[in-house]
């Protein structure tokens, strides 16, 4: 099978390549099933530098893109999303796309959380803002599984080269590693430090100057070998079903994990959001669990935490659709590890042409943020003893047409060789309780710490 696909797609592409009008030409194949998480491995062995995996809530709609045919990247701080989005109109025009219709050519990528911090060392290649068109991208979408290969009409020959090798070698799958390294070294940002930010920024919500603060801190994990970041892909889909899967590779440097967050998705005319904020951990049995969940309903605290989201996002989507319907009390979101309160946006007669600029408007939401925006982001900046770099921050996709869903880059970690740095945040409000706040950061990094082997998944 593969030879003969093989042959097409060279075929085809050369072809196209010779009489394009364009400077890339994209060619997409209906393709036999088969499992993304094995094509997202395949990646390094035939030679990519570059691996992006997404997978929707739902994981009814899932993209693994392999090499990279075009990218547009920024380090500018307040015009980053407008740059990067005026860089997709140019390159929605620059690309001529042949076979299957229905596949507009994709971007996917990611912004820092914060473009005024310095960026840490870890951090290099994950700039303000990167989107990149995958050279070979699987998209399961409706039940179909389609491969679109995306390549400069010019010059070719390369991406051809490794595209052959990884057709041949998607015949013969390669075997999961069974065995988790150990880990050697465990350090957290020291626990005192955080809990004294905290406190203080409990005092200044006190004094009036912020309502609710985000704050977050991070684990980092050295372990006896290399991770394998498609075996913790495959360990997330199997432990975090109702999340957002993403894994955003290159250059040896793997930002992944399972978030239970839609920041923004955008459909012709409907956006939908969700607000999620205000956590308690599951209970041991049904009755524990129950009881916990009503307690988060009624808790004045968490009330708070989670109202400061709805009014930010309802009077978001009110400024730029027609109309906005959500429920008037939250509902309980029950995660593996974690049940949170959710209240799902929905808005219709959207008037923004792009989802970027949704997520511009959007980004950071008082559940990654805080409330006053900017009061909040300066108070992360001198109380944060990190660099959350794309942590808590916009992760997702965009096609051609301005359509997309993006997700908030929470419960997840970054990898590079044999290490792991894991972060999580919660918000801060006037009668939070600085012990408890840090317990909920151990609840939230669990889904990654469970996928690393480092705790067990219960
Ligand atoms: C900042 C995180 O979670 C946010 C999302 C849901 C609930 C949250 C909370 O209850 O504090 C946080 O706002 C994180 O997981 O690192």
């Amino acid at each position: 099978m593969a030879i003969v696909f093989q042959h097409k797609i060279q075929q085809q592409l050369h072809e196209l390549a010779a009489s394009a009008a364009r400077p890339f030409v994209s060619w997409t194949e209906p393709l036999e099933d088969i499992d993304p998480v094995s094509f997202f491995m395949q990646g390094p062995a035939c030679g990519f530098r570059e691996r992006f995996f997404w997978s929707d809530r739902s994981g009814g709609t899932v993209f693994v893109g392999l090499g990279s045919a075009y990218a547009i990247e920024t380090e500018e701080t307040d015009g980053r999303f407008q740059y990067i989005e005026q860089e997709r109109q140019r390159w929605a025009g620059q690309i001529e796309q042949h076979g299957e219709a229905d596949m507009p050519p994709l971007l996917f990528g990611g912004f820092s959380f914060d473009p005024h911090r310095p960026p840490a060392s870890v951090w290099r290649g994950f700039s303000a803002g990167k989107l990149v068109a995958p050279a070979v991208l699987l998209s399961v979408k409706n039940g179909r599984t389609l491969l679109t290969v995306t390549l400069p009409a010019g010059g070719m020959e390369r991406d051809m080269e490794r595209i052959g090798r990884l057709l041949r070698r998607m015949e013969e799958p390669l075997p999961f590693s069974a065995e988790f390294p150990t880990v050697i070294s465990d350090e957290e940002e020291e626990k005192e430090r955080w809990l004294a930010a905290v406190h203080e920024a409990i005092a200044s919500i006190r004094t009036g100057r912020l309502e609710k603060v985000v704050l977050a801190r991070a684990r980092r994990l050295a372990f006896n070998a290399v991770i394998d970041a498609a075996f913790v892909l495959r360990r997330l889909r199997e432990q975090q079903p109702f999340a957002y899967l993403f894994a955003f590779e290159q250059d040896g440097r793997c930002f992944i994990g399972a978030s239970p967050e839609q920041l923004v998705r955008k459909e012709g005319e409907t956006c939908r959001s969700v607000c999620l904020a205000g956590s308690v951990r599951r209970g041991g049995s049904v009755a524990e669990d129950e009881q916990l969940g009503a307690w988060l309903q009624a808790d004045s605290k968490n009330r708070e935490e989670h109202q400061f989201v709805v009014r930010m996002i309802r009077s978001l989507f009110s400024s730029v659709c027609e109309t906005v319907e959500m429920p008037a009390v939250p509902q309980l979101l029950k995660l593996p590890h974690i049940q949170h309160l959710c209240t799902p946006v929905v808005g219709r007669g959207c008037r923004e042409p792009s989802v970027l600029r949704l997520v511009e408007l959007m980004h950071p939401t008082p559940a990654l943020g805080g409330t006053p925006r900017e009061r909040a982001m300066e108070a992360i900046r001198s109380l944060e003893p990190l660099d959350r770099g794309w942590y808590a921050a916009p992760i997702g996709w965009v096609d051609a047409d301005g359509n997309g869903e993006w997700a908030v880059a929470i419960r997840s970690g970054l990898l590079e060789g044999n290490k792991a740095t894991l972060f999580a945040g919660c918000g801060i409000v006037a009668h939070s309780d600085p012990t408890s706040e840090y317990e909920e950061t151990n609840v939230k990094m669990a889904p990654m710490l469970s996928a690393l082997g480092v705790m067990n998944n219960d």
